[in-house]
């Protein structure tokens, strides 16, 4: 744990079954710096056993930094160990590779997603607290200044019971008209692809799949999306699946339960007049 560490962060990490804590606190710790945050966690490690981080950006980033530091073999993105070794997501998630890493120290990333922490019978974690000492050369690049955007929030996306999905098939950032109507109608939310998140015509809170909120409505309604395995990861609780796609053969057609081949605009824009028509 590096910097302030209180009681209730404790606690709850008592609940997770965590034993012991190794609280890294120091004043040039205070604000985010890889090299220096590496240093601190590298100061604190066992010279065998595993050094791990979830495999977020940042936890990528001081997990390669510690590698580096300690001569260590680093395995990013795993998703399973056992006394075969390791397996972890290569690709973007589209294949897998086992792989054992030699030596006494193993640095790991966890692939998002691929464990929930489950809470257990509570312990009261021991706190080790450390006299650091933080090298100036390690400071050299670090957060000057964090600014706060605007709440990215994925709440009503996780947890809306219809979601009507639009990709790249709805053509331009002016082409969600009739999808958002449709979302109105249902009383549901919208959910989009990568391509549309990467392409700025949606924000990032509504992108669905590996790099975005996994959702498990009643129905998901896909409309202009054609299947990709990181996709179709975060719709895999999904309990109804309906395509609407100009592409038969789309891996998206393919998997659902119900499809509509055609042009989405055309489609959803009659199961609207639909809707309004039959609820008068
Ligand atoms: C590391 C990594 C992480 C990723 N994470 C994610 C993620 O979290 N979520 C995600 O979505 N993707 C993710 N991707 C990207 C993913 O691989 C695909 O590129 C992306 O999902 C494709 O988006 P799309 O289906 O909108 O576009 P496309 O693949 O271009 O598909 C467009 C679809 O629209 C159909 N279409 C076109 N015009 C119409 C029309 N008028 N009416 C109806 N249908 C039409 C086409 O037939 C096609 O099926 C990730 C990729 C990588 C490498």
């Amino acid at each position: 744990m590096i910097g302030p560490l209180s009681d209730a962060a404790v606690e709850s990490l008592g609940r997770l079954g965590v034993g012991v804590i190794h609280h890294l606190d120091h004043p040039d710790l205070a604000e985010y710096s890889a090299a220096a945050w590496a240093q601190a966690i590298v100061d604190v490690a066992p010279e065998s056993g595993t050094l791990l981080a979830s495999g977020t950006p940042r936890g990528m980033e001081l997990m390669a930094h510690a590698a580096v530091r300690t001569g260590a073999r680093m395995a990013a993105n795993v998703i399973a160990a056992d006394a075969e070794g390791l397996l972890r997501q290569v690709h973007g998630g589209t294949a897998f590779e086992r792989l054992r890493l030699d030596g006494d120290l193993q640095v790991l990333t966890i692939a998002g997603h691929a464990c929930t922490p489950e809470e257990t019978t509570p312990i009261t974690p021991e706190v080790y607290a450390y006299d650091l000492t933080v090298a100036e050369a390690d400071l050299t690049t670090r957060v000057q200044r964090t600014e706060v955007e605007a709440a990215d929030d994925a709440s009503g996306l996780t947890s809306a019971r219809a979601v009507v999905g639009a990709g790249r098939g709805v053509g331009s950032e002016n082409g969600f008209a009739e999808v958002l109507e449709l979302v109105d109608h249902l009383g549901g939310a919208l959910g989009v692809s990568r391509v549309v998140t990467g392409l700025g015509w949606r924000p990032h809170a509504e992108q669905v799949g590996q790099t975005g909120s996994r959702i498990s409505p009643d129905v998901y309604i896909a409309c202009g999306i054609s299947g990709a395995i990181q996709h179709m990861a975060g719709i895999e609780g999904a309990k109804t699946l309906v395509a609407i796609n100009t592409d038969e053969e789309s891996t998206m057609v393919q998997r659902a339960d119900y499809a509509i081949i055609g042009d989405l605009h055309e489609v959803v824009g009659a199961v609207n007049e639909e809707i309004v028509r039959r609820r008068g």
